[in-house]
């Protein structure tokens, strides 16, 4: 089958910044999250997938047409949801819509169906007449959203869909995005700087940092249940940081430990994250805590967020 999006080497050289570096990618139908920090390359990518921007090396295809010279075809097939408002304030969302469905090729009538179709498909019918200038956020994302999938695209590239939105608002475009594939069938290449929210929305998670390729794998790979055991033990007044005495023991026990999974949150600092190496680590863990006279709250096999998975391959910690 002819992958979605196909890159072999991509170099994208700036005179000061390489943004992309040697980027040899695969990926199939489905929802895609391309995950990267600021200025990691995410949205040179998505310029050069449509035929915007030429690579300084390598290749890429989209729907197997090649980026160099088939980039009106591509547009063609393909949607875009750029990052940045780029709406004029004084005209409705259906004004808007069925410009650029026309802008598309799609005849006068089709236009005007298709742009109410994909309004009401984001949730945007009540309000679809009134001035954009007028919308939130939220509603201007979702007539970016709707422009981009309102000439019936077979792939819609959307840059930072959930970006200046509140949490409310992210879940909601996050399950319109998750939608446009389940409903439409129509692939999606979504970017985020925010790991841990492409979580439930992706099958499929591609991480680049600086412009080259950290990993490329399915979503169910980063969060498999890991041998990793999540500890929590009371405290003391022989041991007032019980967590602390433990991680002490457990490490001159020979036990690998993990960094803690969420540091900024409240609490986080009383669970210790340990590699389990069979079903040894447990007594260990056990007969440690009860050695030094602490309760054990909980000791739990864990399934780990793509987010953590990261943090500690890239402070070196195994996974
Ligand atoms: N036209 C340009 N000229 C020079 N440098 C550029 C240009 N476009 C992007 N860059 C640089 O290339 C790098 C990658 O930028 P890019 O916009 O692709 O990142 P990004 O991952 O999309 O981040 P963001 O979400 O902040 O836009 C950055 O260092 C950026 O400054």
């Amino acid at each position: 089958m002819t992958p979605v999006i196909a890159t072999e080497g991509l170099s994208k050289r700036f005179p000061r910044v390489t943004a992309l570096d040697r980027l040899s990618l695969d990926i199939g139908p489905g929802v895609t999250g391309l995950v990267g920090s600021n200025g990691a390359g995410k949205s040179t990518m998505i310029k050069i997938l449509l035929g915007l921007s030429p690579a300084t090396e390598g290749r890429a295809a989209v729907l197997g047409l090649d980026v160099s010279n088939s980039g009106a075809a591509i547009r063609e097939r393909v949607g875009y949801m750029p990052e940045h408002d780029c709406l004029p304030p004084d005209v409705s969302a259906t004004e808007f819509v069925v410009h650029m469905a026309r802008m598309s090729g799609l005849p006068p009538a089709a236009a005007r169906e298709r742009t109410a179709d994909t309004l009401r498909h984001v949730g945007l019918y009540e309000e679809r007449y009134r001035p954009i200038g007028g919308y939130s956020t939220g509603m201007k994302q979702r007539v970016k959203l709707a422009q981009a999938l309102v000439h019936d695209p077979r792939l819609v590239l959307l840059d930072e869909p959930t970006n200046g939105l509140d949490p409310v608002g992210r879940d909601e475009m996050l399950g319109l995005i998750r939608r446009v594939h389940t409903d439409f069938g129509i692939s999606v290449l979504v970017t985020s700087h925010l790991l841990g929210e492409l979580e439930r929305t992706c099958d499929h998670v591609v991480v680049i940092d600086g412009g080259r390729l950290l990993r490329s794998s399915s979503t169910s790979d980063f969060t498999q249940m890991t041998t990793t055991l999540a500890i929590e033990v009371t405290d003391s007044d022989t041991h007032p940081d019980g967590t602390a005495a433990v991680r002490d023991a457990l490490a001159a026990a020979g036990v690998t430990l993990l960094s803690a999974s969420e540091p900024g949150l409240p609490g986080a600092g009383h669970i210790l994250l340990v590699e389990a190496a069979g079903e040894q680590t447990h007594d260990v863990v056990r007969d440690t805590v009860a050695g030094l006279g602490l309760g054990l709250v909980r000791m739990e096999q864990r399934r780990h967020h793509i987010a953590e998975v990261f943090r500690e391959q890239k402070e070196g910690v195994p996974a």
